[in-house]
């Protein structure tokens, strides 16, 4: 039976893949356009809202990264970056999420003047913002940043170096971003290395648009504690009548419980994935794999992390205590320390689930 939407919003969520400036509320962007002189595509909330869905609807990932230039268009100001990574906060917690690490690209937030330093407290300041309105709202969260460096973009290092600089702010780790064909992990090879002397946490996306060799640099050579989508590993398994048979990268995967951070929706758009039903997650939950839900950009999928589980649920007969597994799956890979983790898990997820009769 169906799980009613209304019992998946109030569930505890974990988000752990969803960027920062793919999540705008549309009126929010139509205000802060207006004053900046930005010309938008569309010219109400509305309109832009179906503009932002279609348009990144194109089976490309290229051209669904295109449309973020009207998002980050308008988030070159401290008051920008401020008002859209409080609304952020606040919109997930509406949505039930109780813990979240946004991702963004400092060096996309320069053009107005800002010092990435500047661009990162601005956040910071947004995060505190929205977690203190939250509360007295009745929705404790947890909200922190992860740091992006484009992989086309050569101030890897320099992004690097601001994550380490100011993870006393909550930022919790670092990654990479954008058009995957011909930019692999190992080309940002110095930005990673800085992290781990550093004994800072990684995650990269990698086995989105481009295969095994993106996922296994990722993982080998750049020292990835996490996947972003790694929907691709599904490449290195082939389902048999009775099992499956897991090569060797896929195995050290499973193993050492690198968790994937999957974004059903996304890959739809992006024809990473025919379709949510025939998305790779269902065979890798089902064979143990460390899989994680999220939403990556919840304006292009106009979509939440109720409608992915919703999605999900339908697609695969989940119910509410597989929604339960795979939160805990997503609290146990947050880049958050371990006994705060646990309280997480214990104090928070664990009684929601039990409050709606699962666990
Ligand atoms: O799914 C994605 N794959 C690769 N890059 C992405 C994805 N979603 C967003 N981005 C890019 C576009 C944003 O401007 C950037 C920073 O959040 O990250
Ligand atoms: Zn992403």
């Amino acid at each position: 039976m169906a799980i009613a939407t209304e019992i998946l919003r109030q569930a505890p969520k974990v988000l752990l893949h969803d960027h920062l400036d793919g999540g705008l509320r549309p009126q929010t962007i139509v205000e802060l356009a207006a004053e900046v002189g930005h010309q938008l595509p569309a010219a109400d909330a509305e309109s832009l809202r179906h503009w932002f869905a279609e348009s990144a609807d194109s089976g490309s990932l290229v051209r669904y990264l295109e449309t973020f230039d009207h998002t980050t268009a308008v988030m070159q100001t401290p008051s920008a970056l401020r008002r859209v990574a409080a609304e952020m906060v606040l919109d997930l917690a509406a949505d039930g999420v109780v813990y979240v690490e946004s991702r963004w690209a400092p060096e996309q937030h320069l053009r107005a003047g800002l010092t990435l330093d500047e661009a990162v407290d601005a956040v910071t300041e947004g995060l505190a913002d929205g977690m203190a309105e939250a509360a007295d709202d009745g929705h404790p969260i947890i909200a922190r940043q992860l740091l992006i460096a484009m992989r086309h973009a050569s101030s890897a290092t320099e992004i690097a170096e601001l994550a380490v600089r100011h993870r006393k702010d909550g930022v919790a780790g670092f990654d990479i971003a954008g058009a995957e064909a011909g930019y692999p992990p190992t080309r940002q090879l110095a930005a990673f290395d800085h992290i781990k002397r550093n004994n800072g946490y990684i995650t990269i996306h990698a086995g989105e648009a481009f295969g095994l060799p993106s996922i296994w640099e990722a993982v080998q050579l750049c020292g990835a504690n996490r996947l972003g989508h790694g929907v691709r590993l599904i490449d290195d398994i082939e389902v048999t009548a009775d099992g499956a048979t897991v090569g060797d990268l896929a195995g050290y995967i499973r193993n050492l419980r690198v968790p994937l951070e999957m974004c059903p929706s996304s890959n739809v758009q992006t024809g990473a994935a025919r379709s949510v039903a025939e998305h790779p997650i269902g065979t890798l939950a089902r064979l143990g794999f460390r899989v994680t839900v999220n939403t990556d950009n919840r304006l292009m999928s106009d979509t939440t992390m109720t409608k992915e589980f919703a999605a999900l649920a339908a697609a695969f007969d989940y119910d509410l205590d597989y929604v339960r597994w795979l939160t805990i799956n997503a609290a146990k890979s947050a880049f958050y320390p371990h006994p705060d983790r646990l309280r997480l898990i214990e104090d928070v997820i664990k009684p929601g689930y039990a409050a709606l009769g699962a666990g």
